[in-house]
């Protein structure tokens, strides 16, 4: 062991020290808080009949500040049990200008949370997220600066060092003068996984760090590779957010759209570790869901997916294709524009022999135009009944309720729609494209944010999203404009949205960041093009799939990708079933069998053996990411990463399409370490000639 290394080993251990004393005084607040309440619980029980009303709204008051107190007290522990174990993992030893004399410069050390002796004391740790640790982020030795509350602090890094502390052990430390990278990056990379999403706080690198520090953007549109970090800078970010705005932004005031309940269950993990509360989280359907209540049934984009998979409808394809392009919003947008002046028709309108002519009720309907054209339908009823009524009373007659009956149907006919469903069905006619519509008993999923961006126009609605203060989207791709058409009018918050073009599971309903950034015109839009999750054998294999793809590979190298070919499927199945075999039991396994569609993922996962297997089949109805050998559509497994990904029957007439390429990728790329491809018969052209060297 060096003198470096020796002089860190003694600052650890004094610091566990520290930090170990602290741990004990807050355990012994929290067993004397917890002694106090009972205590109190006691003394207000012995003592009920004697209490005057005050003193036993003090006593409930104690009580109720005692159980915070102990709760934020048990949230320390936790965090220092947790610091105890890997205290910090990096350092820099910085000189700020004015300082010239502080030659060494002073220790800034930086892990998950801080730590301070006392809270008048120099913190021994500094939060990952606080003003001088994003230096460790962004520079290398030299001239560096940070923001701090009172403006910019210039100077200089003379050291920097990286570490990895596991349950209180240096395992290793380097000296780097070099980005953060390259050698812990690589071992961390190198990792297996056998859990949900991790926290990458060692090793965020400097294009990361400032999608992630970015507070002033209020709308963020992010393209970034498969495997690039995009989910992992999401919740690094909101992270940051909730510690920069914690007098302001609580994590209930944030809020995730995300594909599914695996991928949330899959994400959940990351902000607990970093010390801070889970997100709420929804998928679009859930959103839909709430909008468009019980009554109107419609398909999920799942089953849209399983729909094109299964091919029985072209004219399906159309129908989607269209109602993704940013013409069908445009268009929507106009026909919406001119309802009240095309489909409105005022009228002399007569009852019990009162007369409001037609020019009064155009004018009236005219007037309100801030209020939603069917609301404004109702309020137009509702203020003729009012006028109608005065001018009976002033001659004192009598009204009558079939008056009111009257009234409403005379100004109904004015407007041929009774609800939204009605204008927005009417839009296909208007249109001249009456094919785009597909009367079904489910609403297809491609007319549901249609309708819904009707409705929300014609209806209005209440600010419903109106706490959320930032909003989070992944997987933009599978989203149309016309669903973020919808996002605009709900959410008038900060946003960040991160995709994949290339990861589209829908080609037909792809969204690129250019046509997200066309709805929001002042999004500030980042690329990202290095590919943290796969190895450099993996990123060329499935690069080949989509050779279009720019994408920079992390150098860390692995096995060769294997593509294995069988004479039949039987021979195919037992080929699977002996790796299955193979894995089984093995602890902390990672892998995913990928197959094109769900009906294929049940087909084979009842061929393996079923509930007799290893193996787990994963659905659109499962909400929890499962750990271990699974099963499912590679639909299902977007966003998800396994150690192993082997994927089964790329024959040339299962994998032909180009959603078909699109989904290979998607699963190809899901692989960190191992990729296997099994095929029956001939090859998917999408793995041509050019892989030859992998096979
Ligand atoms: N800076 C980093 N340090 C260590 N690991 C990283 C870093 N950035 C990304 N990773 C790892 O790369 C993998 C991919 O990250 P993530 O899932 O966030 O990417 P993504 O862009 O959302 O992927 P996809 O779009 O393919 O689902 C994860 O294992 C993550 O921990």
């Amino acid at each position: 062991m060096n003198k470096i290394e020796q002089q860190e080993k003694i600052y650890l251990k004094e610091v566990r020290k520290k930090l170990e004393c602290a741990y004990k005084k807050v355990h012994m607040q929290i067993i004397n808080t917890a002694s106090d309440v009972s205590n109190v619980k006691k003394y207000i029980w012995e003592n009920i009949a004697e209490l005057d009303f005050a003193e036993k709204a003090a006593n409930r008051i104690a009580v109720t500040e005692a159980i915070e107190f102990g709760e934020k007290a048990k949230k320390e522990r936790e965090r220092l049990l947790k610091s105890k174990k890997s205290p910090y993992f990096g350092r820099i030893d910085f000189k700020c200008r004015q300082e010239e004399d502080n030659k060494d410069g002073t220790k800034y050390y930086i892990g998950i949370h801080s730590f301070s002796e006392n809270q008048y004391a120099e913190p021994l740790i500094y939060d990952w997220r606080a003003p001088v640790s994003s230096m460790f982020y962004d520079f290398e030795l030299g001239q560096a600066f940070y923001e701090a509350p009172i403006g910019r602090i210039d100077g200089e890094i003379i050291r920097k060092r990286q570490y990895r502390i596991k349950d209180g052990k240096l395992e290793y430390m380097l000296e780097s003068s070099l980005n953060i990278g390259d050698e812990v990056l690589q071992k961390e990379l190198s990792q297996s996984t056998d859990e949900k999403m991790k926290n990458i706080v060692a090793t965020i690198q400097r294009e990361q760090n400032i999608i992630i520090r970015d507070e002033d953007t209020n709308i963020m549109i992010i393209q970034g590779v498969a495997g690039s970090g995009k989910s992992s800078i999401a919740m690094h970010r909101v992270a940051f957010l909730l510690y920069r705005f914690k007098e302001e932004i609580t994590s209930d005031d944030i809020m995730i759209i995300s594909p599914n309940k695996v991928f949330a269950d899959y994400i959940s993990g990351v902000l607990p570790e970093l010390g801070e509360e889970n997100i709420p989280e929804m998928e679009f359907e859930e959103l839909a869901g709430e909008i468009l209540g019980d009554k109107i049934v419609f398909q999920t984009f799942a089953e849209q997916v399983e729909e094109i998979l299964q091919g029985n409808d072209p004219d399906n394809v159309k129908r989607i294709k269209e109602k993704s392009e940013i013409a069908f919003l445009e268009k929507l947008d106009k026909y919406l524009n001119i309802l009240e002046t095309e489909f409105f028709q005022g009228k002399d309108l007569e009852c019990s022999g009162y007369i409001v002519k037609k020019d009064e009720i155009e004018s009236r309907f005219a007037g309100s135009k801030s209020v939603p054209i069917l609301k404004r339908i109702d309020k137009l009823i509702n203020d003729l009944i009012y006028k109608i009524k005065s001018m009976i009373r002033e001659e004192e007659g009598i009204w009558k309720a079939s008056f009111g009956t009257s009234i409403r149907r005379q100004i109904e006919e004015m407007f041929p729609f009774k609800n939204s469903l009605q204008i927005y069905q009417n839009f296909f006619q208007y249109i001249e494209l009456e094919h785009l519509y597909k009367k079904k008993k489910k609403l297809e999923y491609c007319d549901v944010f249609p309708l819904i961006y009707v409705m929300l126009h014609v209806e209005g609605m209440e600010m419903k999203y109106g706490y959320v203060r930032h909003l989070l989207i992944d997987e933009m791709q599978d989203y149309t404009p016309v669903q973020y058409g919808v996002i605009k009018r709900l959410f008038q918050c900060k946003l960040t949205i991160m995709g994949d073009r290339y990861q589209n599971v829908n080609p037909h309903s792809s969204t690129s960041m250019e046509k997200i950034s066309y709805i929001f015109p002042d999004g500030k839009c980042v690329e990202l093009k290095r590919s943290y999750r796969s190895t450099y054998e993996i990123v060329e294999f499935s690069r080949k799939i989509q050779p279009w793809i720019s994408v920079l590979p992390v150098e860390r190298h692995g096995e060769k990708v294997s593509v294995t070919g069988f004479q039949t499927r039987k021979e195919e199945i037992e080929f699977l079933k002996k790796k299955v075999k193979e894995e089984k039991g093995r602890e902390k396994v990672s892998i995913a069998i990928l197959c094109k569609s769900q009906h294929q993922a049940n087909d084979l996962y009842h061929l393996l053996g079923g509930v007799n297997t290893a193996i787990k089949l994963l659905g659109f109805s499962d909400k929890e990411f499962i750990e271990g050998i699974i099963i499912t559509s590679i639909h299902m497994a977007k966003g998800l990463e396994f150690d192993e990904v082997i994927i089964p029957q790329v024959n040339k007439e299962n994998y032909y399409t180009e959603m078909d390429r699109n989904l290979l990728y998607v699963a190809c790329t899901r692989a960190m370490h191992k990729l296997k491809i099994t095929y029956e018969n001939d090859l998917s052209e999408f793995i041509s000639d050019s892989f030859i060297d992998f096979i």
